[in-house]
């Protein structure tokens, strides 16, 4: 017999957690299952340990830049087995507080894998079996694999986390927001780092602040090799060869990772049986209102094909559960502006839409301000490396729809600017604001 219940979710990471916790918090009965630790990729294997990786990097650069300016250091070195025990322990403190979180609000969790039987009913490989007139699918993604020679002989983003210790040279294979994030860290981390790049850096971000960003990352060491067509692995653990298609092979080095995309976790779970649509990377479709093509069967997160971002399922999930438990028949998440940074060195943020996009929309009303800039400490070390800012406008109105920024503290500058451009932001208004003196925000307003 299954235990009744008025929503199930599938899945405790970002979006699963969302949408369990504010259908309870609205006075759902919920069950979650998830056979791996509560916080699913963000918390474990995601946002939180790169974030503290990034950090580490930075202060290393840091070291670097002090010597430049006249500090007396000597070349710092990292304990990595106890950076990564003090990450490691604030993890699990935020996986504790999760369960504690959990538990008060009543929810079942069901450390256990489920799969759809029926649209209102889950069941586990133990036996376990639940049903409910909601279920969410929110079961996220993992590391896309490739099928070629000694890809075994590598590794995926889950672990790098893992590292007893940093590699010595690791080769990159891949060039979006991971690829880019790792050579950065491990490279601000001492690695040697060669990029094996098939096709273009960052897609989906501007390009002249992406080929800004390739710059400097070349000028921190960073080896970019572009059009590089990885066919083949060989070697062993700690000394491994890559050979790509124009016959050039690459290593030897003592690290790879395999930072090639991610795959929808939707296989398994019971979803063609049902009739669930997906497209053909494997992401479950749904419509605004996260409904997939069976009633009753919902889907947030990264098993879609929205933007892969944790703000991105946590707004997913949380509005589902006001349209479904609290009875906001109008909840839906659907915001055209989705802001989001990668953490290179330096870091890369975007708001709205790149040039490329905004032009292929808007046609000649766009008007594009551009301004680049040395950051004030760098200048004084005699660096020559450049910020990159760029506004995108639209018409006589000068309506903002992208900001784009390459440079020291985009990640922290940008939010308080997709604030303003979730309401409606216009060139006029960034003339008429009082900037904050010295910084790198101000170099928004003072674009000309
Ligand atoms: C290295 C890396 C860095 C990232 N950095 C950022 C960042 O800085 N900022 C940002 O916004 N985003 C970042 N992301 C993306 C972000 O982590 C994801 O967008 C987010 O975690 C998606 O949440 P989700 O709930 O859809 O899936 P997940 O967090 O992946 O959770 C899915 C959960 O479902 C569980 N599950 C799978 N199958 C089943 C089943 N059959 N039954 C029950 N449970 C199941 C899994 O165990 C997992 O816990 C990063 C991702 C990676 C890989
Ligand atoms: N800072 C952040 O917010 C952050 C950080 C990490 C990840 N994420 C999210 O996670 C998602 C996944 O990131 P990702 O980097 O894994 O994927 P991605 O889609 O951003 O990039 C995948 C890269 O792999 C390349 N690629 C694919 N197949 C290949 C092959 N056979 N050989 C060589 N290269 C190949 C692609 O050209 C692309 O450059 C991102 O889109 C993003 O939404 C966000």
């Amino acid at each position: 017999m299954s235990e009744r219940f008025d929503l199930i979710v599938l899945g405790a990471g970002s979006g699963g957690l969302s949408a369990a916790q504010s259908a309870a918090r609205l006075g759902a009965r919920v069950a979650l299952f998830d056979p791996d630790a509560l916080g699913g990729t963000c918390v474990n294997r995601g946002c939180v340990p790169k974030k503290a990786m990034w950090f580490a990097a930075q202060i290393a650069d840091m070291h670097r830049l002090g010597a430049e300016i006249g500090f007396e250091a000597s070349t710092p070195r990292l304990d990595w087995a106890r950076f990564r025990a003090l990450r490691d322990q604030y993890i699990a403190g935020i996986r504790d507080r999760y369960a504690t979180r959990l538990g008060t609000a009543g929810i079942r969790v069901i450390a256990q894998a489920a799969r759809l039987v029926a649209s209102d009913t889950v069941l586990t490989d133990q036996g376990v079996e639940a049903s409910a007139p909601h279920i969410v699918i929110a079961t996220g993604a993992s590391p896309r694999r490739l099928d070629l020679p000694g890809f075994e002989l590598g590794m995926l983003s889950d672990q790098v986390f893992m590292l007893d210790a940093p590699p010595q040279h690791i080769a990159i294979v891949g060039a979006g927001y991971v690829a880019v994030e790792f050579a950065c860290m491990m490279r601000g981390l001492g690695c040697r780092v060669d990029m094996l790049v098939r096709e273009h850096l960052l897609t989906g971000f501007d390009r002249e602040l992406v080929e800004a960003l390739a710059v400097q990352m070349q000028a921190h060491g960073i080896r970019i090799v572009r059009e590089a067509r990885i066919e083949s692995a060989r070697g062993e653990p700690g000394r491994i060869t890559l050979a790509a298609s124009d016959g050039i092979e690459h290593g030897v080095y003592d690290a790879v990772l395999w930072a090639v995309g991610r795959v929808p976790n939707s296989g398994g779970l019971g979803l063609e049986a049902l009739g669930v649509e997906r497209d053909e990377a494997g992401h479950v479709l749904v419509d605004v209102g996260q409904n997939t093509s069976v009633p009753g069967v919902y889907a947030v997160g990264d098993v879609t094909d929205r933007r892969a971002l944790t703000p991105v399922a946590v707004a997913a999930g949380r509005a589902l559960a006001e349209r479904l438990i609290g009875g906001q028949a109008q909840a839906k998440f659907d915001d055209p502006v989705i802001p989001s940074v990668v953490f290179s060195e330096p870091p890369m943020g975007a708001i709205g839409l790149t040039e490329q996009q905004a032009r292929a929309r808007y046609g000649d009303a766009v008007n594009v301000h551009t301004g680049r800039y040395t950051p004030l400490l760098w200048k004084v070390a005699g660096r020559s490396g450049q910020s990159v800012v760029k506004l995108l406008s639209v018409g006589e109105e000068r309506k903002l729809v992208g900001i784009h920024v390459l440079g020291v503290g985009s990640d922290e500058l940008l939010q308080g600017f997709a604030v303003a451009m979730h309401k409606g932001l216009y060139w006029r208004d960034l003339k008429s604001t009082i900037a904050i003196h010295p910084t790198a925000a101000e170099e928004l307003l003072l674009l000309h």
